[in-house]
């Protein structure tokens, strides 16, 4: 939800406006639930849980309303509900506010709205919500709970001590997992939250990538690329991509003449050469040894299609049970491939067919079409255009950054390296999502400042910054 909440504020659609629309849901069920004229005491706390009510009172101007803020008007802790709470005060409401939970006392009201706590909050009511939530259980009025009733955990259903058992929750766009077990009417009223902000990658994407400050080097991903043959910028340019996108390290597995190549690259790069020009089938043993103890594989960039280069790949993805990202010509042994890994496919359109696949020239049509291609597969696809699409065969998102300036060689390798550093991070299908993105974002900023004459190399400089959530919000 919170990264739906960033979605939909980065396509125009801010918070303060989704808030004003759940107040105004939360008035409609109150006229629903109760005569004109009845009096309703709205109950908030001092997060957005409480600034929903507080908008709701603004519309309940056929009812005797009156508002009770627990807590000091001080400590409203969101700037959006600081505001609906001055509109109030400003407006000469019927107020009270509750410093010390021996002063709250409700007046008989027909209609109480619960609104002190919503998903914001885990772990017991403290004061003065608590004694709040036995005055709420103890009366005869209707319990209208906003969200969730406060005091319960919205995914579980589940309350860590005292919570309001409500008569009516009404929630916001989608059912919370936790309100199915409650024995009460719950209505799920639309917000006017864009479909696109669900739909399309966008920065609250990249909350899901917050670091723990306590982490240790190889918890943000060893990955290792395994390419080059006839190519050899392209399996560096993957590996310094993973490093980019914040994997400890990386590691290049490939020729001898090329891991030579790719150390003049770059230092950063752990490179270990294998014996001839191109991956064979005798390398198998050496490469899943190695791969082991790393976190993801990347397969594919620079690989070349030489038959005993395609075999090798058969036969480790037959023998290997981790994740890997599988790019470029290794993409076409994929399909008929026994494997036990998690492969993330990164195909373009023609990539896609050549697997097998279907595409469209219309991004709804393809989005079908690489879901169902997915679940036929049994494995995650990003198929790359103007609209990349990426499918584990049962969710799908789409992806819009990105221009044209990126159809030069080694922004795919770019892209697949990124996908192995967040594969070790996150689960395949969101790391998918997050790298399409982010390499879009990437372009898009490279291509701000070299147009057309962006390279794959300006791409990896700006990583670091199209991952970071907060230059979009
Ligand atoms: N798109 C959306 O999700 C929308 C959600 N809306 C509403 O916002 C709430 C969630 O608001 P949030 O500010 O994140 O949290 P809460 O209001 O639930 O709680 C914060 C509040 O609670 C205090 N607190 C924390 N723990 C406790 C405790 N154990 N006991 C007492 N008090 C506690 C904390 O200090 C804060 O003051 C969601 O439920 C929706 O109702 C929208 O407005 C529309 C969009
Ligand atoms: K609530």
């Amino acid at each position: 939800m919170a990264a739906v909440d960033v979605n939909a504020e980065s396509l125009g659609v801010p918070r303060k406006q989704l808030m004003e629309s759940s107040g105004n849901a939360v008035a409609r069920v109150c006229r629903d639930l109760t005569d004109p004229g009845s009096s309703v005491a709205i109950v908030a706390g001092r997060g957005n849980n409480g600034g929903d009510a507080l908008v709701a009172a603004r519309f309940l101007k056929e009812y005797d309303v009156t508002v009770h803020l627990l807590g000091r008007p001080e400590t409203i802790s969101t700037d959006i509900a600081r505001e609906n709470w001055e509109a109030l005060v400003a407006s000469e409401a019927d107020i009270q506010t509750v410093t010390d939970s021996a002063t709250f006392e409700l007046d008989d009201p027909d209609l109480v709205v619960d609104a002190m706590l919503g998903t914001g909050v885990t772990g017991a009511l403290r004061e003065p919500e608590a004694t709040a939530a036995r005055a709420l259980n103890d009366s005869s009025a209707t319990v209208l709970s906003v969200d969730v009733p406060s005091g319960v955990d919205a995914d579980t259903g589940e309350a860590a001590g005292v919570a309001v058992e409500a008569d009516h929750v009404v929630t916001f766009h989608d059912d919370k997992p936790g309100l199915g077990s409650l024995d009460c009417d719950v209505t799920v009223e639309d917000i006017g939250i864009p479909v696109a902000a669900e739909v399309f990658t966008g920065p609250g994407d990249l909350l899901s990538l917050r670091r723990d400050p306590q982490s240790h080097k190889g918890d943000h991903g060893d990955v290792l690329v395994v390419g080059g043959g006839p190519y050899t910028g392209a399996p560096a340019l993957a590996a310094q991509a993973a490093l980019r996108a914040g994997a400890d390290l990386a590691r290049v597995a490939c020729p001898e003449h090329v891991a030579r190549e790719v150390q003049g690259y770059s230092e950063n790069l752990i490179v270990r050469g294998f014996s001839g020009d191109h991956l064979a089938p005798d390398h198998v043993p050496e490469l899943l040894d190695f791969a082991a103890d790393r976190d993801v594989v990347v397969f594919g960039p620079g690989l070349g299609d030489h038959d005993e280069s395609l075999a090798a790949v058969r036969e480790f993805l037959a023998a290997y049970d981790g994740t890997a990202v599988v790019d470029a010509d290794a993409l076409q042994v994929v399909p008929d491939v026994e494997t036990e890994a998690t492969l993330i496919c990164t195909p373009h359109q023609g990539e896609l067919v050549k697997m097998g696949g279907e595409t469209d020239t219309d991004w709804e049509t393809r989005r079908e079409l690489v879901r169902e291609f997915a679940a036929d597969l049994g494995h995650v696809l990003l198929v790359k255009g103007a609209y990349d699409v990426v499918s584990d065969g049962d969710e799908d998102r789409v992806n819009r950054t990105g221009n044209p300036g990126m159809t030069v060689g080694g922004t795919g390798d770019v892209l697949a390296g990124a996908t192995g550093a967040l594969a070790s991070v996150l689960p395949p299908l969101d790391a998918a999502a997050v790298a399409a993105y982010a390499n879009g974002r990437a372009g898009d900023a490279a291509a701000d400042e070299f147009g057309g004459g962006l390279v794959a190399t300006d791409l990896l400089e700006r990583l670091p910054a199209a991952l970071e959530g907060d230059q979009h919000e």
